[in-house]
């Protein structure tokens, strides 16, 4: 598979930008004019320092108002193209992008286009280089990929051919299936990429809207899919003008793209088995079931006030690490590790020293979970893995994107048994059950909103997950972008990311004083609410405590019963309802930056997670975290 992706597409200075293509995988750049022009050095030296990184240039793009020009300018953009094939002779490559004309003056005709080109064959074939026709979708006579290749095909020159690009077919909502009758061999390249759906002037969205496939909303698959069907099997490149990417990390960009493309032709080749796609084979998307177990690092002191809120919650603390100083608390099918070995050489203490207390690992409950871990390395997920002392089971793991870690679990006889091997059992005088918290219903982490894009497309392309829509949460600090990741069957997995683009908002604060990306929460299921908030008072469990005022609003809205809304106001229980179903919620106070616990019931098929509720939520927290506030947790000393 060869892949390539525009130098548009990257932050940084020329090189920079280079080298993060290269570390990512790729083996091909578009030199895009202007990254060319505007960097320091010859022709040569760009070539050179292309080869260097192993890389070849697919393409130099682009070329602008050429075809059906009244003269003078027509012969004037004869004289240009033979100045860029000569540079393209000295940049090494042989390929050049010529996208329609948007000129005011340009005159139309599909047989004056056909001439032009015909012309500009006769001289790109005595430069040794070929040309490629692109409608744009906001061209001026020519803006459908089929009217382009119309162009090329009365052209018949072995010169000249048609350059495909997703975005311009696919934003113009062209049937990506009239690709399918063009010969393969006649298409010169083929540019990828995604877009977010926003009703927009075309230009304005694509030079800074598009995104990786996958991360937006475009059918890029389909589009993929009619192109593998005409043979094509040239390079994919990524042609991402997208304004955060441009100020994003190259490496990360550059690592996000040729993971989509994997992901992209993964899923064409599945769908489409019978073409030959020279993607690597890899396992399915990997069926999550659910958290397993969610593990904290902290020292000895922060560990004291995270173990009693987790004993207001109702956990208890059933076993010891054989070797580490790691405990762990148990409740139902929820277990939560508790490792204070902050001294040691392990990925542990070293997320403590930067984050401070923070939950930086948890365990995927999975099918198989070498085979989760081999299609997550099929996609650039780094394998983890840390020194074992003896008893120790040897757990499959992938870095998360940050700095966190995914354990992959399943029922295999090691995997299954590694609790009762690794933990000695600590005896639980009165092993409670009151609290009725039975798994975990969903994780949210907080994130940079420029982050968002790539751990989207890190779950969606490893597990069987699909994205729920994007929401905003309004904080009075600034805007909070939430989207929820599900696995496609429930109960499974679902993760919640808040994207946060300042620090004035909640998260955001806990985005900066964490130090990056984390889980803020973590939200147990209970399947009776008023149960499990009747136990937890009086264990001493301190809810988030909630207004007045959203109680009486809440009535309203839903024409609540004035009994049951004071039942959800002796309790704190904020309420929500879908079309399916009821969604009740509690809220821990915060523990240290910021992070919490939540309780949640979902009655018949509630989907979502309460969004309604988060700026009542988030009031709260603020409230109780002004300097003057009533203590964060507060476990046992105030009550009420
Ligand atoms: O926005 C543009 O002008 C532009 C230029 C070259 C391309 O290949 C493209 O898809 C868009
Ligand atoms: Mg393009």
């Amino acid at each position: 598979m060869k892949t390539s992706i525009a130098t548009v597409s990257i932050s940084g200075e020329f090189p920079e930008k280079l080298a993060a293509i290269a570390k990512a995988g790729f083996t091909g750049v578009e030199i895009f004019e202007n990254d060319f022009l505007t960097y320091d050095a010859s022709p040569r030296q760009v070539a050179a320092l292309v080869r260097d990184h192993g890389l070849e240039v697919t393409l130099f793009q682009p070329f602008r108002d050429f075809e059906g020009m009244p003269e003078p300018m027509r012969a004037r953009g004869f004289e240009r193209a033979k100045r860029k094939f000569d540079i393209m002779g000295e940049l090494g490559t042989d390929l050049m992008l010529i996208c329609s004309n948007v000129s005011p003056f340009a005159l139309g005709g599909i047989d004056r286009a056909a001439s032009d080109f015909q012309q500009l064959g006769e001289l790109a074939a005595a430069h040794a280089v070929r040309v490629g026709f692109e409608a744009l979708a906001w061209g001026r006579h020519v803006n459908d990929h089929r009217d382009a290749w119309e162009i090329v095909r009365r052209v018949d020159h072995v010169n000249v051919g048609l350059i495909l690009d997703s975005f311009h077919t696919l934003a113009r909502k062209i049937d990506p299936n009239t690709i399918r009758s063009i010969p393969g061999d006649k298409i010169f390249i083929v540019q990828l990429a995604d877009a977010p759906l926003i009703d927009m002037d075309l230009l304005y969205w694509s030079r800074h809207f598009r995104n990786m496939p996958g991360e937006g909303d475009l059918p890029v698959v389909d589009f993929m899919r009619a192109v593998a069907a005409t043979g094509y099997d040239g390079p994919l490149s990524l042609e991402i003008f997208n304004d955060q990417f441009r100020g994003g990390s190259p490496r990360a960009i550059a690592e996000d793209g040729h993971r989509s493309l994997i992901y992209l032709m993964d899923c064409v080749a599945r769908l489409e088995p019978d073409l030959s796609t020279d993607v690597p084979a890899m396992p399915n998307r990997v069926r999550a079931a659910g958290v397993e177990f969610l593990e904290f690092t902290t020292d000895e002191e922060q560990k004291l006030e995270l173990e009693a809120l987790l004993s207001t919650l109702g956990f208890a603390k059933t076993g010891k690490h054989i070797n580490r100083s790691v405990d762990l608390f148990t409740q139902a099918d929820i277990r939560i590790v508790v490792n204070t070995d902050t001294k040691g050489d392990t990925f542990a203490s070293s997320s403590y020293a930067v984050h401070g207390t923070n939950a930086y690992a948890y365990g995927m409950k999975v099918d198989d979970a070498r085979v989760a871990g081999d299609r997550a390395r099929s996609l650039g997920a780094a394998t983890f893995s840390e020194p074992r002392f003896g008893g120790e089971v040897a757990v499959p793991a992938i870095q998360g994107v940050g700095n966190s870690v995914i354990y992959f679990l399943d029922d295999s006889d090691d995997l299954k048994t590694i609790w009762d091997r690794e933990f000695v059992r600590v005896p639980v005088a009165d092993p409670a059950d009151d609290a009725r918290l039975t798994r975990v219903d969903h994780i949210a982490q907080t994130t940079h909103y420029d982050e968002m894009l790539t751990w989207l497309l890190f779950y969606t392309s490893i597990f069987e997950t699909r994205r729920a829509p994007m929401i905003d949460v309004i904080d009075p600090g600034g805007l909070v972008r939430s989207q929820a990741i599900e696995s496609l069957t429930q109960p499974g997995f679902r993760l919640t990311m808040n994207g946060v683009d300042n620090r004035k908002t909640f998260a955001g604060k806990f985005l900066a004083e964490g130090f990056g990306t984390s889980i803020q929460h973590i939200a147990f299921a209970t399947q009776d609410i008023f149960a499990t908030a009747a136990a937890l008072q009086a264990r001493g469990f301190q809810p988030l405590p909630i207004s007045r005022n959203y109680y009486d609003d809440l009535e309203a809205r839903f024409g609540l019963s004035p009994e049951f809304s004071d039942r959800l106001r002796a309790h704190s229980i904020l309420y929500d309802r879908d079309e399916a179903g009821e969604y009740f919620q509690i809220y821990s106070r915060t523990l240290g930056q910021g992070f919490f616990f939540e309780i949640v019931e979902r009655r018949v098929g509630y989907a979502g997670y309460g969004a309604m509720n988060a700026p009542f939520r988030i009031a709260a927290q603020r409230r109780l975290s002004r300097p003057d506030g009533v203590p964060k947790v507060g476990v046992g000393k105030m009550r009420g």
